[in-house]
C-alpha cells in the first residue's frame, strides 16, 4: 500500500510556508500529491491557472528535487471529497493522508459530506503560528470520526494573506515573487515597488 499525503491549497499566492510542508511531507510519505483549486469559501481568487502555474515553480524550486512530490491538476476541485474520488480511481492501492494546516482545525466539520471525507483518510494537522489546535476542535473531529495525527513541525510564520493584503514579500520564495511582477499579479506588488527609494 502506498502512503499518499494528499495537501490542497489555494496557492493565492503559494508560499514559503507552502514550500515547508511540501519538504517535510515528501520526507514522510511515499507520495505527496498536490494540487491548487477554488476555495468555496473564498471569493476573488487570482485566476487558477496562475496560482497552479505558481505551485508548480515552487515545487520546481525546491533543492534537491523530490521525486515523490508532484502537482496533480485533475486533483483541483473545490469540494476535497470530490479531490478524493478522483485520488481513489487514481491511486487503487494507497492509504491517504488529507494534510491541513492548524488554522483549518475549527471549519473541517463545515466542509462539504466532512464525514464521509474523514471516513476515507486520515488527518494530518500541521501546527500554524497564532492557531495552537484547540483540544475541544480536535475532540469534535475525532468524534465525526476523524483518525487524527498532529506533525511534529511547526509552519513557518508566513500565510498568502500577508503578501496579498500587506505586501510581505518575506511570505514568497524569489521565483514566485519573479513569477508575480511579470504577470502584473496582486495590487500589493505595485505598493511594495512604491515603498523603494527614489534615485
Ligand atoms: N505557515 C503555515 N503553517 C501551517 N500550515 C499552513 C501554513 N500556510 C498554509 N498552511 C496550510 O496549507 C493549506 C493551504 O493554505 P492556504 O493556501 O489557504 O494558505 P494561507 O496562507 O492560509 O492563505 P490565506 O492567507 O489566503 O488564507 C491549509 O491547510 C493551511 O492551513
Ligand atoms: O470540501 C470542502 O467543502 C472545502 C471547503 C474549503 C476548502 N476546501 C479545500 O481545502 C484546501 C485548502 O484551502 P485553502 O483555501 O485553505 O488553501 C483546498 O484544496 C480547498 O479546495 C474544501
Amino acid at each position: 500500500m502506498l502512503n499518499i499525503a494528499l495537501f490542497g491549497t489555494s496557492a493565492d499566492p503559494p508560499t514559503a510556508g507552502h514550500q515547508a510542508i511540501l519538504v517535510w511531507l515528501s520526507q514522510h510519505f511515499d507520495r505527496v500529491a498536490v494540487w491548487a483549486a477554488d476555495n468555496p469559501f473564498k471569493s476573488h481568487q487570482t485566476p487558477l491557472i496562475h496560482r497552479m502555474t505558481m505551485l508548480q515553480l515552487l515545487i520546481d524550486d525546491i533543492n534537491p528535487p523530490r521525486h515523490n512530490l508532484h502537482l496533480y491538476p485533475e486533483l483541483s476541485k473545490p469540494r476535497t471529497i470530490h479531490t478524493l474520488e478522483v485520488a481513489e480511481t487514481q491511486w487503487t492501492d494507497a492509504v491517504f493522508t488529507l494534510v491541513v494546516g492548524s488554522d483549518l482545525v475549527y471549519q473541517l466539520p463545515n466542509w462539504h459530506q466532512s464525514e464521509r471525507l474523514l471516513e476515507r483518510v486520515n488527518l494530518l494537522v500541521i501546527p500554524r503560528p497564532g492557531f495552537v489546535p484547540n483540544e475541544m476542535a480536535l475532540a469534535e473531529l475525532r468524534r465525526r470520526g476523524a483518525r487524527l495525527a498532529i506533525a511534529d513541525l511547526t509552519g513557518p510564520d508566513t500565510s498568502s494573506t500577508a503578501y496579498r493584503e500587506h505586501g510581505d514579500t518575506d511570505a514568497l520564495t524569489p521565483p514566485i515573487e519573479a513569477y508575480i511582477h511579470r504577470e502584473h499579479l496582486y495590487s500589493c506588488q505595485n505598493a511594495s515597488k512604491e515603498k523603494q527609494p527614489i534615485r
